[in-house]
C-alpha cells in the first residue's frame, strides 16, 4: 500500500498508510475498536477500493485488475463471511466449496482431491469430527475454526485472518493460536495477515507487527522491534504494561 486513505464522508477511516507485506512474512495488525482494521484488511482483501493512493495485491493493482480472478488467491476469514454461511451448510460443504468460489454446497459432487484437501484441513484445525454436522449448530469456536480452514482450501498465496480468536474461551483461544503459530512456522504457508484486539492472541512465528490508532500507523515492523510498552500505550491511549513469557506477549494496565 502507498499513501493509502480511505474516506467515507467526513470520516477518515485510513490516511497516508505505506504498508508492504512480503511472502515470507506473517503480520499482525493491532488497535482499539474503530482503529480502521478491518478497513485495512478489505483493502488487501480486494473487497475494498482507496480512496486515495495505490494498493498492490499478489502483484495486480487494485482498479486496473479483475478483483475476481484475484479472490481465489486469497485466503480471508471475517465475521461478514461467518454471518453469510447458511446454518443448514454441512462443514464439509462449506471448506469444499471455497474451490469454487462460492458459499456452501454447489455441485452434487466435489472432486475426490477437493474432498481429501478439505478433510485434511478440517483436521489441521482439529475440526475433523464435525464434518458432517450443520455450520449453523457449531459453537463460536468451530464456526472460527471451519472458517479458517476454507480460508485455506483454494492454497492461497495470503491469508487475512480477521479476529480470529475473538469470542473463543481460554483454551478454545489458546488452541487456536497453536495451531495458527504452527501454520505461520510452516515455511510453504501463504503469506498472513493476522488482525487482532490483544497481544495475548499473537500466534508464535508471527514476524511484524502493525499498530493502528484513529485510521494512521502508529509503528510497523518486525513484531519485536514495534511491540514496546510506549507503542501500545500510544496505539490504545493508556498506559499499559507489556510483559513477554517465552514467545507470548501479555498486556494490562499499569
Ligand atoms: N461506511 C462508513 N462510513 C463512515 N464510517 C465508517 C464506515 N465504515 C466504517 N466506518 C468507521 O471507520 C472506523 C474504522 O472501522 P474498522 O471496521 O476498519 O475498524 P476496526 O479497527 O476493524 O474496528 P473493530 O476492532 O471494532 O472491529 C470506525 O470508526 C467505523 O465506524
Amino acid at each position: 500500500m502507498d499513501g493509502v486513505g480511505v474516506r467515507r464522508g467526513d470520516a477518515t477511516l485510513l490516511s497516508d498508510v505505506n504498508w508492504d507485506v512480503e511472502l515470507d512474512e506473517r503480520w499482525v495488525v493491532l488497535g482499539p475498536n474503530g482503529a480502521g482494521k478491518t478497513t485495512l484488511l478489505k483493502l488487501a482483501g480486494t473487497e475494498m477500493y482507496p480512496s486515495d493512493g495505490t494498493v498492490d495485491v499478489l502483484g495486480e493493482r487494485l482498479g486496473k485488475t479483475n478483483v475476481f480472478d484475484l479472490r481465489p488467491r486469497i485466503g480471508l476469514t471475517s465475521a461478514a463471511f461467518t454471518a453469510r454461511v447458511p446454518g443448514d451448510e454441512l462443514v464439509r460443504d462449506v471448506v469444499v466449496s471455497a474451490g469454487y468460489s462460492v458459499v456452501g454446497r454447489w455441485r452434487e459432487e466435489y472432486d475426490d482431491l477437493d474432498t481429501d484437501r478439505a478433510a485434511e484441513l478440517l483436521d489441521l484445525l482439529g475440526v475433523a469430527h464435525l464434518a458432517d454436522r450443520p455450520f449453523g449448530t457449531l459453537s463460536e469456536g468451530e464456526r472460527k475454526r471451519v472458517t479458517i480452514a476454507r480460508a485455506l482450501m483454494t492454497d492461497p498465496e495470503l491469508l487475512l485472518l480477521d479476529e480470529p480468536a475473538a469470542g473463543l474461551d481460554l483454551g478454545g483461544r489458546e488452541d487456536l493460536v497453536a495451531r495458527l503459530s504452527s501454520l505461520a512456522m510452516d515455511p510453504d504457508a501463504p503469506a498472513s495477515v493476522l488482525v487482532t484486539h490483544h497481544v495475548e492472541e499473537i500466534p508464535p512465528g508471527y514476524t511484524h507487527g502493525l499498530l493502528l490508532r484513529e485510521g494512521s500507523i502508529v509503528a510497523q515492523g518486525l513484531l519485536d522491534d514495534v511491540l514496546t510498552e510506549d507503542n501500545l500505550s500510544k496505539t490504545f491511549d493508556q498506559d499499559l504494561e507489556l510483559q513477554r513469557s517465552g514467545d507470548r506477549y501479555f498486556a494490562r494496565r499499569w
